[in-house]
């Protein structure tokens, strides 16, 4: 069977991670987070003293940090330096600084490179992968098989990550509702493969449905491809 390439793109709080991660170990693929890359290199740039506000230092820095990331979708990883990132990029600090660091051409011209040589391997040696993020339909991946873009609604979104973050960090909905907008807005608002759509790309709203409904609507797309190949 020949192998397929999905890319899953959209805002903060759609299910792209719980959805992708699920759709490709039902299926046997691969899975990419690109949000986990561009967290582990802001973490980076905050852990060698860089000031995020900084373009320029953050550009001349961006070259530095070896980031690796596992695709088993069962358990995927994510190092750099070798070091074990997955704690840390999770974090507010982290989350409050990703979209500047994200914004700058040189951080994102390294990580679509990275990205693009994860896919192009595992579609070579295995049967093919799930890559999620911000512009993997519009910009990484514009040939991937299929795509599609997940939204939902601030409110939902906020209570979904809101419900996350319970015990861990206090923080009340309003204020993750903002944090998640304004985040939004900066991501779709950035000069560099900003937040968008595909032309091509399905869009699903998952407001008002369950996670395992979206995974079931993700996997038949994925199959409908695959049958048609
Ligand atoms: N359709 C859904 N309904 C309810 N909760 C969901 C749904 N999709 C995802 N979630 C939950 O919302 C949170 C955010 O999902 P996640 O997959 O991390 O989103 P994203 O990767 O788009 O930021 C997770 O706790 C996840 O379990
Ligand atoms: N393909 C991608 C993926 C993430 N990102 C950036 O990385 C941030 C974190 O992405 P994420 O997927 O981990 O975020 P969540 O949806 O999990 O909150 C985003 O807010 C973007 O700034 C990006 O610019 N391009």
């Amino acid at each position: 069977m020949e192998s397929v390439i999905v890319a899953i793109d959209g805002p903060s709080g759609t299910g792209k991670s719980s959805t992708s991660k699920a759709v490709a170990a039902e299926l046997g693929l691969s899975y990419l987070d690109t949000g986990a890359q561009y967290r582990a290199i802001t973490w980076w740039m905050i852990s060698n003293g860089i000031d995020v506000d900084d373009p320029a230092a953050i550009a001349s820095a961006s070259g530095k940090p070896v980031i690796e990331s596992g695709t088993d979708p069962a358990a995927p990883t994510i190092t750099v330096d070798g070091l074990d990132a997955s704690g840390p990029i999770r974090t507010q600090e982290v989350t409050s600084k990703v979209s500047a660091v994200s914004a700058v051409p040189e951080v994102r011209a390294r990580i679509t490179e990275l990205q693009r040589t994860i896919a192009s391997a595992a579609a070579k040696v295995a049967k093919g992968i799930v890559v999620e993020g911000r512009d993997i339909g519009t910009t990484v991946l514009p040939g991937a098989d299929l795509k599609i873009f997940l939204t939902a609604s601030p409110e939902a979104r906020a209570a979904r990550r809101s419900g996350e973050l319970k015990g861990k960090e206090a923080t009340d909905l309003a204020a993750t509702r903002e944090a998640l907008v304004k985040r939004d807005a900066a991501d779709a608002g950035r000069k560099t493969s900003p937040l968008a759509k595909a032309d091509d790309a399905v869009e699903v709203d998952t407001t008002e449905l369950t996670l395992s409904q979206v995974i079931e609507c993700v996997v038949a797309l994925v199959e409908e491809k695959r049958a048609a190949k």
